[in-house]
């Protein structure tokens, strides 16, 4: 069960209050100056993985309060509520189990007294079934053609998830086949990725949990009436079109043959939806063994976070960490930067993994919390980032916690690239810890011959103060493995904060309202009248849309 404890009001907030007042002013140099071994005392590997949380402003005892929070906070108790699939998504009366899709033990995994994990093993078997004969050319459009092409359409869940995956895995991708994925509601976005496919070999996937997203199915009946455009017969559908849903009504209502249809289940949370048939698209990209691998990856992660003491837990630690700086430093925002260009889609897939599970402001018993949930998530690949926004982290007035990833090796080792991608991954946490001293910015001067007068007034624009927190995420190689687990400790991470800040993790009613509203004020887009309906400002915008057209 949850312990549905407020964090605030525990004996371990107090003693991290109490301790913060010793902490807030402490620089990370001088720890590491105090510790020659700070680097072995916080640094983890798990398999490939090596987790490096030394440079953070962080102490043993800092770590021990912290543990003491989410031991009071009940988040032992809370995984194994997850794992055993106890109905924590409380608002939506679900079990979350993504764990179950990858959980490659087969132990049973019980809902409503049923173990899920035959009828998880049923889909993966199709999903195998299918992609082999789709990336084996077996699978024939309605002119015979084997399929060159596989569109995605969804959005959110059903796209952030493969689309990252595809790209982070791209150096295992199918030399006969190209992915695509549409998700916008804007009609470029089908338009520019129709444009240069040939409905003879083209295989869309509509992907939609509910089969209701509006987005989803207007890109889905805009492709459809491409396809039969060329196609002509409705029967040819058949061939070119598949559905990843748990709603088999709305799947045949489009006109999908059901048979070419994946299911997954109302306790795989969109976000978390990758592991399920979702995933279709990354098992023809890349071939079923390496999505099984993927799918290893992240169970072996889970076992990990289910069998591991809280001390010792890699995603309670990086959970831990992060509530350090959010509600102690009141660091607002979370940045992840991995410095690999296959993981270019890797913070955008967190935005939602992160911010729609802890982006509450309700707890779990219905009040409004009075401390802060989840933080702002986003991130750039580097070194790009180094080159737009890295002036603010260094030298700007807010505490952005930075996770820095990357890979020893590279898919591509072309000339000296990679040393160079490392170095800057390795300096950049190497700057933002130490900083740049005034006497160290004079010395620098004096050295190429400035004298102090001269230089006096630049002097300060010219001091880093360091002490900026990271974590460095170092992997082996990108492997389907490796990607697997990583994905898995950022979800767990997200998980355990959120029983810590005791939220619903798992529900979005916030996306809600402005679909609502959005549905209410499309019809008044296409009639004549003047638009009084709302305010003055939604009124004046219709308005002058309308006569602008
Ligand atoms: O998969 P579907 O049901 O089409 O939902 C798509 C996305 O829409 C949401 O915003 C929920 O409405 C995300 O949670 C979800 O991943």
């Amino acid at each position: 069960m949850l312990k549905n404890q407020n964090p605030t009001q525990t004996q371990a907030w107090a003693a991290l209050e109490a301790h913060f007042q010793n902490m807030q002013n402490a620089q990370m140099k001088d720890l590491f100056a105090q510790d020659a071994d700070r680097f072995n005392k916080f640094s983890t590997q798990f398999e490939d993985i090596l987790l490096d949380y030394s440079k953070n402003i962080i102490t043993e005892e800092t770590l021990e309060k912290l543990v003491a929070l989410a031991k009071e906070t009940g988040v032992a108790e809370g995984i194994k509520a997850m794992f055993a699939g106890e109905k924590i998504n409380q608002t939506e009366g679900r079990s979350v189990l993504h764990v179950a899709l990858r959980n490659q033990s087969n132990t049973p995994i019980m809902v409503d007294g049923e173990d899920v994990m035959p009828a998880v093993n049923a889909v993966l078997a199709k999903v195998e079934n299918f992609s082999n004969r789709v990336s084996n050319g077996d699978w024939k459009g309605y002119t015979g053609k084997a399929i060159t092409d596989i569109v995605n359409i969804g959005i959110g869940g059903s796209d952030l998830g493969p689309l990252m995956v595809t790209e982070a895995l791209k150096a295992y991708k199918k030399e006969n086949l190209n992915v695509h994925f549409i998700s916008n509601v804007d009609g470029t976005h089908v338009a520019e990725v129709l444009k240069p496919l040939n409905p003879e070999t083209t295989l869309f996937l509509i992907a939609s949990k509910t089969f209701t997203t509006q987005e989803t199915m207007t890109n889905a009946n805009s492709a459809k009436d491409w396809f039969l455009k060329a196609a002509q017969e409705e029967g040819h559908v058949a061939k070119h079109f598949a559905a990843l849903s748990t709603n088999a009504d709305g799947v045949s209502a489009f006109g999908i043959d059901t048979e070419n249809m994946f299911e997954f289940w109302d306790w795989v949370g969109g976000r978390y939806s990758l592991w399920s048939a979702i995933g279709l698209s990354i098992a023809c990209a890349i071939g079923f063994d390496n999505y099984k691998e993927l799918l290893a990856g992240a169970h072996a992660m889970d076992k990990h976070v289910a069998e591991t003491e809280l001390e010792n837990n890699i995603p309670v630690l990086l959970a831990l960490i992060g509530i350090w700086y959010n509600n102690f430093f009141k660091a607002e925002s979370e940045a992840i930067l991995p410095y690999d260009q296959y993981l270019h889609r890797f913070a955008a897939y967190f935005q939602q993994g992160n911010m729609e599970s802890n982006g509450k402001y309700i707890d779990r018993n219905g009040e409004r919390v009075n401390y802060e949930t989840g933080p702002i998530i986003w991130g750039e690949p580097g070194t790009n980032g180094q080159h737009a926004f890295y002036q603010l982290i260094h030298q700007g007035t807010k505490m952005i916690p930075c996770d820095f990833i990357a890979p020893a090796i590279s898919h591509n080792p072309i000339g000296d690239h990679h040393p160079k991608l490392l170095a800057n991954f390795f300096a950049q946490t190497e700057a933002l810890m130490m900083g740049k001293t005034e006497e160290q910015v004079k010395a620098e001067f004096a050295k190429a011959g400035k004298s102090e007068a001269e230089v006096a007034s630049l002097v300060p624009f010219k001091v880093f103060e360091g002490n900026k927190p990271t974590n460095s995420i170092l992997v082996k190689q990108v492997t389907p493995r490796t990607l697997g687990a990583l994905i898995a400790m950022y979800e767990h991470k997200i998980f355990v904060q959120g029983v810590i800040w005791n939220i619903f993790s798992f529900d979005q009613w916030g996306v809600e309202l402005g679909k609502q509203l959005a549905n209410q004020i499309l019809p008044e887009l296409t009639n004549e009248e003047a638009i009084a309906s709302h305010d003055s400002s939604t009124n004046g915008l219709i308005n002058a849309y309308k006569a602008m057209r």
